[in-house]
């Protein structure tokens, strides 16, 4: 291909990055700690591995600029990927292989190796160009973050180590874009998880009565089911995106009475389950959400008792909405834009991602923190079969890391003199 030699040798590690198998239900997080570790040796910065839970390190790597005392910058990725159905790929999932076209294929391609290898990609070739950062830049490489971060992102952001690192923006994973906008995400939705579970009296299959358990379940699938297609219809007809509504998916059903080959089929039984993945974007208000689900979607007038777990509040420490402000009052954001039409990107209007992702911790403590993974004409392959990253794409990823970290490490200016630049 017609790549550099430098570039060549990028997607190479790229692509050994990918082939390391960071797959749940059983990541292998030690080679793939070894991998960063020897890539940051060989950039030259330092390391540390901190292991908040035994057998999870997480990887942090630090460039000290020249001026220390002011906030850091923080680059996270995580080092997880969720599982893959390999029979239903094209290629391996952990093969990277490239094709004709340039794709390469592989669990993790786009969520989100991608990043954590374009952020050293990036350091590597400002230091050779001799750049030195006024801020200092943090890298971090977690794990867990696909099944919530309890062990590693979330256990980090509240640590003594990370209240030393004076972390003041953070940049942490996006999605790929279809169209040649890069996408950016302030804010994430907030995961609740409910289990509703309804009794009622036992009874012969043949028999019509009121209250059994499955027909009081049923009754709350319906309202549920109404909830969820009206806050869906607002996404079909254009009036919200999807980021924006509250999503409510049952990800699972238990009842019946089993058998060693199915289950018994003339019986009515006294307990049926039901358990639901809910999405709140921080501007929903949870109480309306509390009040439907203890009124409307598991009442005990119904028989029913319910469990939610709220895996995450919807306002930081200081109680405003968990968002970040993706306008000129923050002058991350404008560096941020700047950097990206610096570097020859277009960016889409900000979104909430429909999905969650540990930026929601940082966020927390008030830290201002955006998703963006530069992937612009890519189809959206996340958590789906034949999981890709073309190579050009990947490189452009870097050049736009470059143009981020030159002018997000180093600016000087204030809100003050932006405002008065707007005056002149
Ligand atoms: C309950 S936190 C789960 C986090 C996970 N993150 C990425 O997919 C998600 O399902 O959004
Ligand atoms: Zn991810
Ligand atoms: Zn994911």
């Amino acid at each position: 291909s017609s790549h550099s030699a430098e570039d060549k040798l990028a997607i190479a590690r790229f692509q050994q990055y990918l082939k390391i198998a960071t797959a749940h239900p059983n990541p292998n997080y030690k080679p793939a700690q070894e991998f960063i570790l020897s890539q940051a040796g060989s950039v030259g910065i330092n390391t540390q591995v901190l292991e908040f839970t035994k057998g999870k390190p997480l990887i942090l790597l630090t460039w000290t600029g020249k001026d220390p005392s002011r906030p850091s910058i923080l680059l996270n990725s995580h080092m997880d990927s969720v599982p893959a159905e390999a029979d239903k790929w094209v290629h391996d999932p952990i093969g990277a292989v490239k094709d004709n076209s340039g794709n390469i294929y592989a669990r993790g391609a786009q969520d989100d190796k991608c990043i954590g290898m374009q952020y050293l990609e990036a350091i590597k070739r400002l230091k050779s160009q001799g750049f030195q950062p006024l801020r200092t830049i943090h890298i971090s490489y977690v794990p867990d973050e696909e099944i919530g971060g309890m062990d590693g992102s979330e256990a980090f952001v509240k640590s003594k180590e990370f209240e030393n690192l004076h972390v003041g923006f953070v940049l942490d994973e996006g999605q790929a874009s279809p169209n040649e906008h890069y996408r950016v995400f302030y804010a994430d939705r907030i995961p609740w998880r409910l289990i509703i579970k309804a009794t009622g009296a036992p009874g012969r299959g043949s028999k019509l009565y009121d209250n059994s358990a499955l027909e009081n379940l049923m009754k709350s699938m319906e309202v549920i089911g109404r909830f969820r297609s009206a806050q869906f219809d607002l996404v079909k007809s254009g009036m919200a995106e999807h980021g924006e509504v509250i999503a409510v998916n049952p990800v699972y059903v238990k009842a019946g009475t089993p058998t060693p080959t199915g289950f018994v089929m003339n019986l009515q039984p006294s307990e049926a389950e039901a358990g639901f993945d809910i999405r709140l974007p921080p501007t929903a208000d949870p109480q309306l959400v509390r009040e439907r689900i203890s009124e409307e979607w598991a009442p005990a007038a119904r028989n029913m008792t319910y469990e939610l777990m709220e895996k995450g509040p919807l306002r930081d420490i200081q109680g405003h909405l968990l968002l970040t402000v993706a306008n000129h009052s923050n002058l991350w954001w404008l560096q941020f834009e700047k950097a990206i039409s610096a570097a020859g990107g277009k960016l889409g209007k900000p979104e909430i991602l429909a999905s969650t992702t540990d930026a929601r911790f940082v966020r927390e403590k008030g830290i201002p923190a955006f998703g963006f993974s530069p992937m612009s004409n890519t189809p959206i392959l996340l958590h789906d079969h034949n999981e890709f990253l073309n190579e050009a794409e990947y490189l452009k990823g870097i050049k736009m890391y470059i143009a981020i970290l030159e002018i997000l490490s180093s600016y000087t200016e204030t809100v003050d003199d932006i405002a008065h630049k707007d005056e002149l």
